[in-house]
């Protein structure tokens, strides 16, 4: 019990983001290049390290909240014979900007509380305790970036159909952009829920074709075709724009992409600022929208390749 140590990282949705909490189907995958360690030990008074706050648990601020409820909750839980501890956190996943660290750093503190009490957790228990923070943190919360940051395999998920973990080989990079604007996921789940109930029949129909664009990439990838698939990409960015979920400062960034070579761009997660992805043919290809992303004003970029897994993901 000296000490306990949990590892995640983050996630990017490749399609399907909001609709999914409508029922329809969304993919996204694992940013295991950027992970999220946090480390706990013994110490005479509980503490957090991180680079949003640096204190005492106690004073914790309300935009922590999720992590507060979920430590709360640990503690409850695991802490009988209430020891003090410090809890660090190490991320260089970007907060607010679509690219899960809400649930990645709630998977990581998961992980990281049960091997410090020395208990053991299985995934459903994990998913549990992460969705509990996701659902003070975003809300209405699908389960999708959950299930995401905790997988090392691509995830398609509904929550008709539940969980599918599965795998593909492209050739194709995902160029990922931070507008360096904060996305409050939060607000827009919240703002599409209120367009959904004054006019469900239009609002519905773009749900219904984001989840229908789900089902073409899932095709696209398969088949590994990646002009098909940069295709479907901005078709799913206007069907996001329509939802509101756009902001000036992607718009650029996405138009940019695509001058400079990118097979199609898109919002990624809540939008409304944070994250765009554009597709790229290859890894040339990726560096020359790169380069193009960086000049109009991209905050931080990452390459990741589309297949990173050479082998079958073996899990049901
Ligand atoms: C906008 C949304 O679809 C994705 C947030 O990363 C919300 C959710 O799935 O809970």
């Amino acid at each position: 019990m000296l000490k306990g140590i949990g590892k995640s990282h983050g996630k990017t949705i490749i399609m399907g983001e909001h609709a999914v909490v409508y029922g329809y189907p969304a993919i996204a995958i694992p940013l295991v290049s950027i992970p999220v360690i946090v480390r706990i030990k013994v110490n005479p008074e509980s503490t957090l390290s991180s680079k949003y706050f640096v204190g005492k648990l106690s004073n914790l601020p309300d935009s922590l909240s999720g992590v507060k409820y979920l430590i709360n909750l640990l503690d409850e839980k695991l802490n009988t014979e209430h020891i003090n501890y410090a809890i660090s956190i190490d991320s260089s996943l970007p907060i607010e900007r679509g690219l899960g660290s809400s649930a990645a750093i709630g998977s990581a503190l998961t992980r990281a509380f049960f091997d410090f009490f020395d208990k053991p957790l299985d995934d459903d228990t994990l998913i549990h305790y992460v969705n509990k923070s996701e659902t003070v943190t975003h809300g209405k919360a699908s389960g999708l970036d959950a299930l995401t940051v905790i997988s090392d395999f691509p995830v398609n998920y509904s929550k008709k159909e539940q969980v599918n973990y599965f795998n593909f080989n492209s050739d194709g990079f995902l160029v990922i952009a931070d507008s360096g604007v904060k996305g409050k996921t939060k607000e827009t789940v919240s703002d599409v829920k209120k367009m959904y109930d004054k006019d469900p029949h239009y609002i519905g129909e773009i749900l219904k074709q984001l989840g229908q664009c789900t089902k073409q990439t899932k095709m696209a990838l398969n088949d590994n075709h990646l002009k098909t698939l940069g295709k479907i990409f901005n078709t799913a960015n206007n069907l996001l724009s329509e939802l509101n979920l756009s902001i000036p400062k992607t718009d650029k960034l996405i138009q940019s992409a695509n001058n400079s070579g990118a097979l199609g761009s898109k919002i990624t997660g809540g939008g409304r600022g944070g994250c765009i992805i554009c597709l790229a043919r290859n890894l040339t290809n990726a560096e020359m929208i790169q380069r193009s992303l960086i000049k109009s004003g991209a905050e931080q970029t990452w390459l990741q390749p589309l297949s990173i897994y050479s082998e079958e993901p073996d899990i049901d």
